[in-house]
């Protein structure tokens, strides 16, 4: 009825582009971010100026990583290196935190306009689980995601959250380092051989693998379910309810909200 092998005690789902639609608005800052920057670099250096793209560059180099390493790894992909900065960089400065900084200020503008509303299939499927008794925890890279939760109205229907606010603080390597989701896992108090990863992003599945998780469901909603299955996926899903045996999406959660700390 859930899709899953007998032995799946937890489930341990990604947030922006598994349980909400946010991984649309991450992708579109920081498409905005970096071509603002590649823009006067190439202006600087007389360089061409080669825009981001938001399909392969995206789901290869930031797509499911911190924010800090999303920065790094694209710009390595163009030759670039900039100094670290300090976490408090104000988005002006070309620093990997500045760079950061300046994504997010656009991605909470954003937020705040469109609002946060779950997919109604992972509100049906996240529902299915709680009444099947499995655990549940979300494991995100992002530093907005106990903001999104409970703009998404998810914050009942999951035990644990570890994220990028928990990865600082705890010292956890991001995505694709399974570190995060082992974290969850022990906070359910399950093992890893017991729990099924949800991700929608390629350094998600390879976390998923590398963490030794009983089950690594794949969600692709961009068209690269062969690259998940490539770096993980056990299996690849459009949208959660399809697990579901009726997969009929639920109705709930359709109010777009937005209300941050
Ligand atoms: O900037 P935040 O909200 O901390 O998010 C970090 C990352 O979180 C991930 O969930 C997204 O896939 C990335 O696009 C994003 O960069």
């Amino acid at each position: 009825m859930l899709g899953l092998p007998d032995h799946i005690r937890a489930c341990l789902f990604d947030l922006d582009g598994v349980l909400t639609p946010t991984a649309e608005v991450h992708k579109a800052a920081w498409e905005e971010t970096f071509n603002q920057y590649l823009q006067s670099r190439a202006e600087t250096t007389g360089e061409p100026f080669v825009p981001f793209d938001p399909g392969h560059d995206y789901h290869t180099y930031v797509d499911g990583k911190t924010r800090a390493d999303g920065v790094r790894s694209f710009l390595t992909s163009r030759g670039v290196t900039l100094p670290e900065g300090e976490p408090d960089d104000p988005g002006s400065s070309d620093t990997v935190h500045g760079l950061g900084n300046r994504k997010n200020v656009l991605l909470l503008a954003q937020l705040r306009e469109r609002g946060v509303a779950a997919f109604p299939g992972s509100v049906a499927y996240l529902q299915a689980v709680t009444a099947a008794g499995l655990r549940r925890a979300v494991v995100s890279a992002s530093a907005n995601c106990r903001e999104v939760v409970a703009a998404a109205g998810l914050a009942d229907l999951l035990e644990v959250r570890v994220d990028g606010v928990t990865a600082r603080e705890v010292g956890l390597r991001g995505k694709p380092a399974p570190d995060t989701f082992l974290t969850a896992a022990e906070q359910l108090g399950v093992a890893p051989a017991e729990a099924a990863v949800f991700e929608d992003a390629i350094a998600g599945v390879e976390a998923g693998r590398a963490g030794g998780f009983g089950y690594v469901v794949g969600v692709d909603r961009v068209g690269q379910a062969e690259a998940l299955k490539r770096h993980g996926a056990d299996i690849v899903v459009r949208d959660l309810a399809e697990l579901l045996s009726d997969g009929a999406p639920s109705q709930a959660n359709d109010q777009p909200q937005w209300s941050p700390r």
